[in-house]
């Protein structure tokens, strides 16, 4: 019989204990998997105890995720590499602004034969110039085949157990059967495809629209404001994608990575909330995430940066007016009482008449 295999979480924080209720739950009833999941968690004192305490004590994260029990077969572990080192797959979940680190940290010191699976949503600097998506970050440092997981699944709603759907993008057949049995549930239906890069592009590029969302939300606009918002910035995220990934296919944005996501985090993200009360409180961005989130990360405006550097690079920023305008709010240099200015005229608003 073959081994069973061996699952760690990297990350415990809202999406990262959500997604360990699942995995528990899943690697406990069926046989391939080890019943014992790892969970590496960033240590911190909450109340005079260590988080790990707390998870492995009474199984519970009671800073990201209060209110829902986490099954005992999944083990805190302060310790990154202790978490990792004989696991075969390993499902990456901290906010992308951290993850560097973590390869460096894990760089050599885990099973070559593992395969991860990314469900962190950003951009990072690329070595030679521009950007480059999470998974190929991990992919490169640690020399594993990196899968992803990104769909439209507000962390709380899917530890509530509410019906939702999400989209694996997976390199291989034979991986997408194992990680769709890792991950689906009843309530949590798994579409896999093989347009990997695509289904990132998307999880990545929603959260910049998001914030657009917020800060209409934050300007007193109405439903169809919001509705043009999601639109154009679809409109950018397929624009992008096909201009930087050229196997980008169209089929991939109506899957729960693509529309879902958008519409989902437009209305019930975090990005949304933070950028709503910017508007309206004049605070910076950095202080409301602070005041609003206890510890959790927004990754939208820093996403929004990466992607400006990349559009600048190329000379693109005009043509992404959405997420050039989102860009230079959160960075101060464009008054949000600006932001529909900025996208009233979009390259989208022409005569599209068909040749026949
Ligand atoms: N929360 C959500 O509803 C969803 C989140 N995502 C994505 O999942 C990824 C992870 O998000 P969440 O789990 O929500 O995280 P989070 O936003 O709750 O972030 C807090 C986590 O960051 C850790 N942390 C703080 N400082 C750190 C440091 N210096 N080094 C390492 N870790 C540190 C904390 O310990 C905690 O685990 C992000 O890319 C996000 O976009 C995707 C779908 C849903
Ligand atoms: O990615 C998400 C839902 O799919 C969560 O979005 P926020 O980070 O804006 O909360």
């Amino acid at each position: 019989m073959a081994e069973k295999k061996k699952v760690c979480i990297v990350g415990s924080g809202n999406w990262g204990s959500a997604i360990a209720k699942i995995v528990g739950y899943n690697a406990a009833r069926l046989d391939i998997f080890d019943s014992r999941v790892t969970m590496y968690v960033y240590e911190e004192i909450i109340n005079g105890r260590k988080l790990t305490e707390i998870i492995n004590e009474d199984h519970e994260n009671i800073k990201y995720l209060p209110g829902h029990k986490i099954p005992s077969n999944v083990v805190a572990i302060p310790d990154l590499v202790e978490s990792s080192k004989d696991a075969d797959i390993l499902i990456f979940v901290v906010p992308h602004q951290f993850i560097k680190n973590q390869c460096e940290a894990l760089c050599g010191k885990i099973k070559p034969t593992a395969v991860g699976l990314s469900l962190i949503k950003g951009f990072d600097r690329a070595e030679g110039g521009g950007i480059d998506l999470i998974s190929h970050i991990i992919q490169r440092y640690l020399n594993i085949e990196v899968n992803v997981l990104m769909g439209a699944n507000l962390a709380g709603e899917v530890a509530d157990e509410k019906f939702c759907e999400t989209t694996i993008g997976c390199r291989s057949k034979e991986w997408g059967s194992i990680l769709k049995n890792l991950i689906e549930t009843d309530n949590f239906k798994v579409v896999v495809i093989d347009d990997v890069d695509t289904v990132e592009v998307c999880g990545a590029l929603k959260n910049i629209v998001a914030c657009g969302a917020g800060f209409a939300d934050g300007l007193g606009y109405g439903d169809n404001t919001k509705s043009a918002i999601i639109r154009l910035g679809l409109m950018e995220m397929i624009k992008f994608a096909q201009t930087f990934y050229k196997s980008s296919q169209l089929g991939t944005f109506y899957e729960s990575c693509g529309v879902a996501d958008l519409i989902t985090t437009c209305y019930g993200g975090r990005n949304r909330k933070v950028s709503e009360a910017f508007v309206k409180t004049g605070k910076c961005i950095e202080d409301l995430e602070k005041e609003i989130l206890n510890g959790q990360k927004l990754q939208g405006p820093i996403t929004a940066e990466e992607v400006n550097h990349m559009l600048k690079i190329k000379n693109m920023e005009n043509e992404f007016p959405l997420f050039t305008a989102v860009y230079k709010i959160c960075h101060g240099d464009l008054k949000p009482q600006l932001f529909i200015d900025e996208i009233r005229n979009h390259p989208e608003h022409i005569v599209k008449f068909s040749n026949l």
